[in-house]
């Protein structure tokens, strides 16, 4: 499969009266051309900074602090503002946790739609509404939406909406930041089963980020685990819902009901993860695991490896010699 985006030794957070989070770590990731990617880890763990970071949308006071993003080998770090701009909504978009509110209340939907098709196309009226009318088919909404403003919308035909501009030039790639998480379960599985029907029609790459790891594994290629601001195991969504090998994995999929078979009693993850403002040494997830081997985890930080086919993980358990 070709590459589309791949992410390199990739460090961000934020700087603030000199006081420095670091909240993505050294992440390295590949995404290939059309493959849903899910990325999911507690609160605080990092994805929206990674989200948000490779694609130069971070705002004050976060900040890269180093990495490369290759798009296509395009290099996103180092292009200016300009040849930036014109790679956000024609070869990539995002849709974020708020996205919903970045509707203009105060605009048609259908300008909504004018002004990102204005600023990147020469198309002429017609044409613009005539896309905008396959994308309502696509993600399910009435024409006569077109006229209408924002708050004549329910929460989750807004969220339709956003979805929709940010699939108005055929990006490459999608990056949807926890887009669902305003409504309720039913809506959210709906809505992410769109999306991956269109995304097979229309043959694009998805970044998918939620703290909710069943939601993934049911639709996505593949899941990045993430802790601490790093990446612990990175698998095909099979194989990691079948055979997670991280302590810190492991405890997730104890944490939300298995998708067939018994109920199960559920277990959380004791404990807290660490403060992304201290320096961690050692394995991020020390503190909180049970399998945990003093004088080794709590002195080196395992590095992602190769565990076997197209599945890695950072653990001092597997792959050393302390193979299990
Ligand atoms: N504007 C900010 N200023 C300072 N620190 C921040 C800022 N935004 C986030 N952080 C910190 O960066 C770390 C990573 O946060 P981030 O929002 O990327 O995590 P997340 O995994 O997306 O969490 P969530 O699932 O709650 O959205 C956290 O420690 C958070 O407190």
């Amino acid at each position: 499969m070709d590459k589309l985006l791949q992410i390199k030794n990739f460090n961000a957070g934020y700087e603030k009266n000199s006081v420095k989070t670091h909240a993505v770590r050294d992440v390295s990731f590949d995404i290939h051309k059309n493959e849903f990617i899910g990325i999911a880890g507690e609160s605080g763990c990092g994805k929206s900074t990674l989200a948000f970071g490779i694609t130069r949308l971070l705002n004050k006071p976060g900040k890269i602090f180093s990495g490369e993003v290759l798009f296509e080998n395009n290099d996103l770090m180092k292009l200016n503002k300009k040849s930036l701009n014109k790679l956000r909504w024609k070869e990539f978009s995002i849709v974020y946790q708020a996205s919903m509110n970045v509707l203009n209340p105060v605009k048609k939907i259908q300008d909504q739609f004018f002004d990102v098709m204005k600023a990147h196309t020469k198309w002429s009226k017609d044409q613009m509404t005539k896309r905008i009318l396959e994308l309502f088919k696509i993600v399910n909404i009435s024409p006569e939406y077109l006229q209408a403003y924002p708050h004549q919308l329910s929460g989750g035909m807004k969220q339709r909406v956003v979805i929709a501009i940010s699939l108005a030039l055929n990006p490459k790639l999608i990056i949807m930041d926890e887009p669902t998480t305003a409504l309720d379960v039913v809506v959210q599985r709906g809505i992410l089963q769109e999306i991956d029907e269109i995304r097979k029609k229309l043959k694009f790459s998805v970044i998918f980020i939620t703290h909710d790891l069943s939601l993934l594994v049911e639709m996505s290629d593949s899941i990045i685990i993430m802790y601490a601001g790093m990446i612990v195991e990175k698998a095909p969504s099979f194989d990691l819902y079948n055979n997670p090998f991280h302590p810190y994995t492991k405890g997730l999929m104890r944490s939300f009901p298995p998708l067939t078979g018994e109920r199960q009693i559920l277990h959380g993850i004791n404990g807290t993860p660490p403060d992304l403002k201290q320096s961690i040494s050692g394995c991020p997830f020390y503190e909180r695991c049970d399998k945990r081997i003093e004088n080794l985890c709590n002195k080196s930080n395992p590095v992602l490896k190769q565990i076997k086919k197209d599945h890695f993980i950072a653990c001092h358990l597997f792959g050393g010699d302390h193979y299990e």
